[in-house]
Order: structure tokens, then sequence, then C-alpha cells
């Protein structure tokens, strides 16, 4: 299969590739129908297909796990015209996730968006800068499985080009392997920037209320919002015209799910996450003396030689604590096995560990 044969596929400009094709191909020896699940509401789910939007029943993708129950970003199998109602039969391994973990008492996630590329994560500039509050969407955007990218908006509220430097400087030093991109709705600085990054695949927009997303996703789907979303209805319901989408193609290239769960994603579980935001103290730790150094006293300690000598600022080491531990109290909270480790773990920290466990317990109760 060449890669020309799959940009011509009608589905390309929503991610179709030779490897989606190829992965679907026993399902196409079926007769079934590829598509985008645009979005999922009561039982049925919107798809596009080369054929158009279709409306589809997705009972047989519904199991138990809620990770796997089939969710908008999703490759989806399904069936052909003349199917009444049409099934989605199956849906493609995911090559990424956005999942919330609940922070209740259920164990399991919850998957927001399936087979993203790119976390967009907007921080207003109207405000004041909170690292540590980027630190923590990073981690979540880096758990996710996606590249994540900074976004600061309303950059036009900056009174000047040195400021905006600055401010860029210093997200980008809390966010090692990100870009960072100072972007106005209001003047249109940056927005061309942007859509070229994200043009290139499937995005999701997190951050704050308040920090610019909508006007960000208008900016980016710019006027020919309406006709994406006014797409052929070949089953003739005239459901489609009253429904949102929760996925839109972007005029310049690229994908953007935006979903009410999405919006409201907290800041939860993202353990992995955590250790790529903080990446250069990871670094670091490799070269401390002991391979179970906890960077507070510890004798040979890379960390705390760097935060001595000023490479590391420890504002940095601050956050990375505080973000380890918010998060294995997170975890502690949903997952028994967890926390028996978390126990085990405090005990044979000694005298200081069993006073932890003691203020610690109170919370995992
Ligand atoms: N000056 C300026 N204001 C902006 C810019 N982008 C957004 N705003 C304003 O910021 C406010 C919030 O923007 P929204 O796009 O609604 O923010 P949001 O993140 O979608 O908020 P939620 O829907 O609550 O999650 C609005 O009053 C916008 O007009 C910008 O580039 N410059
Ligand atoms: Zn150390």
């Amino acid at each position: 299969m060449s890669s020309s044969s799959s940009a011509a596929h009608p589905l390309a400009p929503y991610g179709w590739d030779a490897r989606w094709e190829a992965e679907f191909a026993p399902y196409a020896a079926q007769g079934l129908l590829p598509g985008r699940v645009v979005r999922v509401d009561r039982g049925q789910c919107d798809i596009v297909t080369a054929e158009g939007t279709v409306r589809a029943d997705t009972e047989f993708v519904t199991p138990r796990d809620p990770l796997k129950v089939v969710c908008t970003g999703d490759w989806a199998a399904v069936d052909p015209a003349g199917g009444d109602p049409r099934y989605v039969r199956a849906y493609l391994p995911r090559r990424t996730s956005f999942v919330r973990s609940t922070s209740s008492k259920r164990s399991e996630g919850q998957v927001l968006a399936a087979n993203v590329d790119h976390s967009i994560i907007a921080v207003s500039l109207a405000a004041e800068l909170d690292l540590g509050r980027i630190e923590r969407f990073l981690a979540l955007g880096w758990e996710s499985g996606g590249q994540p990218v900074v976004v600061l908006t309303k950059a036009d509220l900056v009174p000047d080009d040195a400021t905006l430097a600055h401010l860029v400087e210093d997200v980008e030093t809390s966010a090692p392997g990100v870009q960072v991109l100072p972007v106005s709705a209001t003047n249109g600085h940056g927005v061309d920037i942007l859509a070229a990054v994200v043009s290139g695949g499937t995005s999701v927009l997190l951050g704050q209320s308040g920090a610019g997303k909508s006007t960000l996703a208008n900016a980016l789907a710019g006027a020919d919002i309406m006709e994406v979303q006014a797409i052929r209805d070949v089953d003739g319901k005239g459901r489609h015209t009253t429904t949102t989408r929760n996925l839109l193609l972007l005029p310049a290239g690229g994908v953007l799910i935006d979903t009410p769960g999405l919006r409201g994603v907290g800041l939860w579980d993202a353990g992995t996450g955590v250790g790529q935001v903080f990446s250069e103290i990871e670094e670091l730790a490799g070269d401390c003396r002991f391979h179970d150094c906890a960077h507070t006293a510890e004798p040979g300690c890379a960390v705390l030689a760097a935060v001595e000598d000023g490479t590391l600022p420890e504002r940095r080491l601050d956050s990375y604590r505080k973000l380890i531990r918010e998060n294995q109290r997170i975890v502690a909270k949903t997952d028994a096995r967890v926390r028996a480790e978390l126990r085990r773990e405090w005990r044979l920290r000694g005298a200081e560990g069993r006073a932890a466990l003691e203020i610690k317990r109170g919370r995992l109760r």
C-alpha cells in the first residue's frame, strides 16, 4: 500500500493512513466500512465514513470495562448501508488514549478521547503564570501518549516583547521537550504557527476555564467550521444537523477533539507523565549515588547538587515532589494494591515513614 493511495482516501483528512488501513484489512474483508467516531451518546454514535456521516448503535462496543467503550476519535468498523440499525462491530486498537482516572469510588478510568497526537495546553497570559499548574497539565498530556504543546494565550495583553520572551522562557524551563507558543486570537499572532503544529494529527485542548480554549478552537477552525459540521447525512434521517460534533476537521489540516469531558478534565493520576515533565530531574537522578535516592539529604545526590549549583531551580524540585506525592495519594485512594505497597514502603522508611503513614492514614480511609 503506497502512502499516495492512503493520502487520496476520503478519510485521510481525518487521519486515516496506511497503518490503519492495514489493521482494518480483516474487517474490510467482512464487508465492513471504516470510519472515525465523531460523537458518542445514548448508545449510539456518529461516524464519518467515506460515504458521509452515519449513525450506528454501539451495543457491541460497550463492554463493562469503561476503558474499552468506544469513544470519540476511535477508528470503527461499521455495517455497510442496509443494516437497520447499523452497528459498530469493532474498533481498531488505539495508538493513544486520553484517560480520566476517576477520583471517586470506581477504580477504573474513563476514556475521553482516542488516538490523540497533541495535547494543546492553553495557559492565559492575562493572569500570573502558575508553573506548577502548567506542569500538572503537562503530566496529564504526556500520560495520554500524545505530544504536549503549551499555548500561551492572550499574548496581546503582554505590554512588550521583552516581557513576552521572558514569560515564554520561564514556561520553557518547566516544559522540557515541549514547544511553547505565544498566541493571540485577538490580533492573530501565532495562530498560523499553531495551526501548522496541529495540522499533522489529532489534537485536544486542555486548560483552566477562561484560558481561552473556545477562542482558540474558533481561531483554528476559522469560518469553515459550519461547513465542516454540515457533512452529508447518508442515512437521510436528518438527525445530524442539530447535534454538535466533538471532532472537527481543521481547515489548515488536522483534527480537533473537544468534548465536555475533556473540558472539565482535572489533574489526576499521571504517574509516568510526571516523569516526562521533569525529565531533567529524572536524568540527574541517574547520577545519584543511591539507586533509590529520595533527593532529600542523601550523600552523593546529583539532584541536590544541581539545586546547590543553581542549574536546577528549587521550585522545579518542589513541584516534582508535590506532583509525585499528589499522584500517589490519588492512586492510593482508588487502588487497594498500591495502597498496600505504599504502606509497606512507608514502614520501610522507618520512624519518619511511620509518622507519615499515621498522617496519611486519615486521608486514605
Ligand atoms: N485579549 C484577549 N482575550 C482573549 C483572547 N483569547 C480569549 N480571550 C478572552 O478570554 C475569555 C475566555 O476565553 P474562552 O475562550 O471562553 O476560554 P475557555 O478556556 O474556553 O473557557 P471555558 O469555556 O470556561 O473552559 C473571553 O472573554 C475571551 O474573549 C486573546 O487572544 N486576547
Ligand atoms: Zn538524589
